[in-house]
């Protein structure tokens, strides 16, 4: 199983959510997996776009910066046409996160426009699979506070540090993410 974690970042944030993410990949023996970090110039390389044309799944992340997905992100994604064409990523599974300074903050968007993306390559979309923690007890650091069902999202303070945000509440809903994709890649690769 080969898993492909494709993101930007623009200031740490996101990146602190997709190392989560991957760490709780490299925990289970049967995936392999990359971390690829989209550039400030939006930005990889020959071989890291390799990796994504020769993965089971790739998941995608950026933080959400004026209601969508960052340009460097999006400089990614039109890039990715050149596979479109040729229908390189048709089949794989696809899976998404992002993470903004406010609660809600227009999250949806974003994970909406991965979900655009993953459908126009014909892929698989990998959803959380989880429930909220939405009731009178519910506290901040449980696992899926923000309350996503499609894809991952998690908030960071805009004055926080990246070495503090996203809270651990939001990096434990990463790695239950990270389960998740692993169990539907497996169903779907067999
Ligand atoms: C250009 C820009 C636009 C932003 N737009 C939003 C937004 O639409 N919604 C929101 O909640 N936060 C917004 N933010 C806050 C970021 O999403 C937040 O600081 C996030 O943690 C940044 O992630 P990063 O450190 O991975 O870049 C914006 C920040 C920047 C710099």
């Amino acid at each position: 199983m080969k898993i492909a974690v494709v993101f930007h970042s623009g200031y740490g944030h996101t990146k602190r959510l997709a190392n989560a993410f991957f760490d709780e990949l490299e925990q289970h023996a049967a995936a392999q997996n990359t971390l690829i970090e989209i550039d400030e110039n939006g930005d990889i390389t020959d071989g890291q776009w390799s990796v994504l044309d020769d993965a089971d799944a790739i998941i995608f992340g950026s933080p959400t910066y004026m209601g969508m997905a960052s340009w460097q992100f999006k400089k990614f994604a039109d890039e990715s046409s050149k596979r479109w064409f040729e229908d390189k990523w048709r089949n794989k599974v696809a899976g998404g996160f992002t993470n903004s300074g406010s609660m809600n903050g227009d999250k949806h968007s974003t994970l909406h426009y991965f979900v655009t993306l993953a459908g126009q390559h014909g892929m698989i979309w990998a959803n959380m699979g989880m429930k909220p923690a939405n009731t009178n007890d519910a506290d901040r650091n449980d696992v899926n506070y923000v309350g996503a069902f499609i894809g991952l999202m998690a908030q960071s303070p805009i004055d926080a540090d990246a070495d503090e945000a996203p809270c651990q509440g939001d990096l434990d809903t990463a790695k239950a993410y990270a389960k998740r994709v692993l169990e539907v890649t497996e169903k779907w690769v067999g």
